[in-house]
């Protein structure tokens, strides 16, 4: 295979592009605690057998909830600048749907490098996420893989998007258990970065993926 999609030594800077650019040490704890808090409110509202007298308390004290913190509304695109334990540096969708560290949806999925040109992660999906009962939605570990399959790429130097994915699923992948993502690049032809990557719990894989990614062509 050709090596024509050349890491690029440097990340174009989203801020270049008009993006506001946040820090991840920059995010205010309280925005996490908060962040956190509301995904517990999801898995909570998700299963409840409350009455309807605390059903009803419940939904008027979000709702105070969430008057407290409108106004002021975060740039749509707004990404967050990661920094490596190497000094390397990624970027990402501050609300990205499947690793935004604003997003409550986002299940807290943390990427790292690991140590070979991969990337590995650990995440824990709950009943937010179910699909067959006890087992995680199909779509879900869709999404973790193209997530991880796209930060593998970027990682490598080469950011872009995902043109094609293509999952197998191996085994059940059960709710509330850690399970372990793992994602490279492959190899690369022009401007497709091809990558690959599992889903395992307990060493077991039980879904896996690859996927082209085309490399972002940025204007001058
Ligand atoms: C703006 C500044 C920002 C700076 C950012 C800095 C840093 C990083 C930022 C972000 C990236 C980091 C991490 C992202 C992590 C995860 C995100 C998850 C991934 C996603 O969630 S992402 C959303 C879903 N994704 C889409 O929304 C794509 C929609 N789509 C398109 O936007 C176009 O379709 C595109 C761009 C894919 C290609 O369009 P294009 O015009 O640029 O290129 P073209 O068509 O010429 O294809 C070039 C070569 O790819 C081959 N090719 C094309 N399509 C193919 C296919 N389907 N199957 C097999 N091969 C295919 C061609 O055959 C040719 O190959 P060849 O060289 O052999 O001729």
């Amino acid at each position: 295979m050709t090596v024509d999609a050349q890491p690029v030594t440097e990340l174009p800077d989203p801020a270049d592009y008009g993006f506001t650019v946040v820090p991840e040490e920059e995010i205010p704890a309280e925005l996490a605690s908060l962040v956190e808090r509301v995904r517990s409110l999801m898995d909570a509202a998700a299963h409840t057998e409350a009455p309807p007298e605390a059903l009803a308390a419940a939904a008027d004290a979000v709702a105070k909830a969430e008057e407290l913190i409108q106004g002021g509304r975060r740039q749509l695109g707004a990404m967050v600048r990661y920094t490596y334990p190497d000094g390397s540096i990624e970027y990402g969708t501050i609300t990205n749907g499947v690793s935004g560290p604003v997003n409550p949806l986002a299940p807290p999925l943390l990427l790292e490098k690991d140590g070979e040109g991969g990337i590995r992660g650990e995440v824990l999906l709950n009943g937010l996420y179910q699909g067959p009962p006890g087992l995680v939605h199909g779509g879900w570990l869709a999404a973790l893989l193209d997530q991880a399959l796209g930060t593998a790429s970027s990682v490598a130097g080469m950011p872009g998007l995902t043109a094609n994915l293509d999952v197998n699923y191996r085994d059940p992948t059960p709710l509330n258990v850690p399970l372990e993502i793992s994602a490279r690049v492959t190899g690369t032809e022009r401007r497709k970065v091809f990558v690959s990557g599992e889903i395992r719990h307990g060493g077991k894989v039980t879904a896996e993926g690859t996927a082209i990614m085309v490399r972002l062509s940025l204007p001058e």
